[in-house]
């Protein structure tokens, strides 16, 4: 079964030829890519080279890149099968297929793979990987592996009956043929197709035309396969004895050819075609001796339909000669042929059915797949597009809370930026009237709840007036600042100071008896008295005025200790200034303290 399948493969790796320029001899120069793609071309033009340049290529195989070895694995593979190792060379080409991720590979190899499978009977796998290589080879824009894997699918489709896809694929190698090779064997399965159908009449010209082009490219097999279906489509038992004649003289002349093809196969067609022609001749020893030629030769090939034509023949020469048994049992052998065709037919049939079956769950589980990723992806969109959201209303949130808390921090500089401005005086840095009374609320509470002394003295520069009009006013805001530096130097003890107005100042100093208080009045009014005022630009002196009134006599109200200092302060201006007069002396009309 297998071995009588060979032909085909020559016939393919005939068919295959292409003329890509590769007729030159190999160049020393090429780059190992450019010597595969060479070897390549010379595979089936021209066998001895092509092994001769695989054999030259094994010494640069450490040097090839992993395409590179790939393409030579394959090549050294389809080298293999041309020797006739079909089983070997599948499971080599099944390994690279495994190995090698590259698409151009895989085209070659399941091309390949298809071819032997052909040839070994097993049609299903071979209609399966001849779909896997078109499938690919219309993803990818290589025009020589395009009008390859169309010229394999064609010749497939033909050998296993399937002959509207035969014709598809011839008819697209004739639409746009690399070489002219492709062109003959467009031709070549399509009209061989129209003749198995009978339709070949109505293309004779096209035909005649189709053998010569076949010719003339040198592409032998073809032209004489095409020939011989002519011959045996146009030449039969109706045939006038002139046609008879002239196609026996027409085979003979090319009986050369044939032997010089060495195509087992081709011998077999043109033994069984002479003995037909013999027969119609009326050269019955001829016919029976070519039929017996035929049947001997095709025992390495198997059942053909060749064996049925000569056993048919056989026959009737049998029968003419009334030789009963022997009629009989050539009867016999072309009813057995006759079964097997038919089974090897239906076969080929259930097995292209199949494996088309086979395809299209594949399509179906791809596209099952597909929508399944389709769906994957769909949901990791979303759920992208969720966690997009999440992070945008994270970082909206984040900015918000950013925006608050920039605004909270400048509300909180604005809001101490004005209590500091409402409690602090900024000219002379003591507390505001306002402060000081919120302040001191607080300490009358608590130091009359401890019963503890406060005192309150009101100071008030003299003449600061005459200060503004002599030397202008930022003299005289030199000496409102010095003038409370100076007494917050004096004080050694907890004071507080607060300017109630112009250049009039509130000094509170709790916990000390009143005495004490004056004494520390006295200090600062001395200190005041002895301020250097040079800093200043101008030649001046300063002094200040004291009233004194203290919880003792005032009470802790504010409003009272400071309606006693200020009728001290009266006291003390009145008195001649520059001195500290207590609330208790005014009110015991003592003359005023001037302790100096
Ligand atoms: N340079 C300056 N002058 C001020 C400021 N506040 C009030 N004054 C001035 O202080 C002066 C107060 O004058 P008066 O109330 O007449 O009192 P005086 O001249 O000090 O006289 P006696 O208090 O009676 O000794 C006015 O001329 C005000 O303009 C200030 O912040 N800077």
């Amino acid at each position: 079964m297998i071995l009588h399948k060979f032909p085909y493969l020559i016939f393919l790796w005939g068919m295959m030829v292409v003329s890509l320029g590769f007729s030159q001899v190999h160049d020393d120069q090429k780059s190992i890519e450019e010597l595969l793609v060479f070897a390549e071309g010379l595979r089936k033009s021209n066998v001895d080279q092509f092994n001769a340049l695989l054999i030259d290529l094994d010494s640069s195989e450490s040097e090839m890149t992993f395409y590179e070895s790939c393409l030579f694995r394959y090549l050294k593979i389809y080298s293999e099968a041309f020797k006739g190792d079909y089983n070997s060379s599948s499971r080599a080409l099944e390994e690279l297929i495994e190995e090698c991720n590259d698409k151009n590979i895989y085209i070659r190899a399941h091309s390949l793979l298809a071819n032997l499978q052909v040839i070994k009977g097993d049609f299903e796998s071979a209609v399966s990987n001849l779909n896997r290589s078109i499938q690919l080879v219309e993803t990818i824009d290589n025009h020589f592996l395009k009008t390859q894997t169309y010229n394999v699918a064609s010749m497939i489709y033909r050998l296993i009956n399937q002959d509207d896809l035969s014709l598809k694929y011839a008819e697209l190698l004739l639409a746009n043929p690399a070489n002219e090779s492709d062109t003959c064997y467009g031709n070549f399965n399509r009209f061989r197709i129209y003749m198995r159908q009978g339709d070949g009449e109505q293309f004779t010209d096209e035909i005649f035309s189709a053998i010569n082009q076949c010719s003339e490219t040198e592409n032998l097999i073809p032209a004489l396969f095409l020939k011989f279906d002519f011959i045996r489509y146009t030449v039969n038992e109706m045939s006038s004895e002139l046609q008879v004649s002239n196609a026996l003289n027409e085979l003979v002349q090319l009986e050369d050819s044939v032997e010089k093809t060495q195509f087992k196969n081709l011998k077999v067609y043109y033994n069984s075609l002479k003995s037909k022609i013999f027969y119609l001749s009326g050269l019955l020893e001829d016919a029976e001796k070519y039929a017996l030629l035929t049947i001997d030769q095709n025992a390495s090939i198997g059942e053909t339909e060749q064996l049925l034509v000569v056993h048919d023949v056989l026959m009737s020469i049998y029968v003419k000669r009334n030789d009963m048994q022997s009629a009989y049992a050539a009867l016999k052998a072309k009813a057995d042929i006759e079964q097997s065709l038919y089974n090897e037919k239906l076969a080929k049939q259930v097995a292209y059915y199949r494996a088309i079956h086979e395809n299209l769950v594949q399509e179906l589980e791809i596209e099952r797949l597909n929508q399944s990723n389709d769906l994957l992806a769909l949901e990791n969109q979303l759920a992208a597009e969720t966690t997009k959201k999440q992070q945008l209303m994270m970082l909206l949130i984040l900015t918000l809370l950013l925006f608050l808390g920039a605004w909270s921090y400048k509300i909180k500089r604005k809001h101490d930026y004005f209590k500091e401005v409402a409690e602090i005086d900024h000219l002379t840095q003591v507390y505001t009237r306002k402060a000081f009374e919120e302040r001191m609320r607080d300490l009358l509470d608590n130091n009359s709840a401890k019963h503890e002394p406060v005192n309150l003295a009101i100071m008030d520069l003299d003449h600061f007036k005459y200060v503004n009009d002599e030397h202008g006013h930022l003299v005289g805001d030199w000496v409102l600042k010095q003038a409370i530096l100076t007494c917050e130097d004096v004080a050694d003890q907890d004071i507080m100071i607060a300017r109630l107005g112009g250049e009039e100042f509130a000094i509170v100093s709790p916990g000390i008896e009143p005495c004490q208080m004056i004494d520390l009045m006295n200090k600062m009014r001395v200190a005041i008295e002895m301020m250097d005022c040079a800093e200043s630009g101008a030649e001046l002196t300063v002094t200040a005025s004291f009233g004194v009134s203290h919880s003792g006599l005032s009470g802790y109200n504010i409003s009272m200790l400071l309606t006693h200092a200020d009728l001290a302060l009266f006291e003390a201006k009145n008195n001649g200034r520059n001195r500290v007069v207590s609330y208790q002396s005014v009110m015991a009309k003592t003359p005023v303290a001037k302790i100096s």
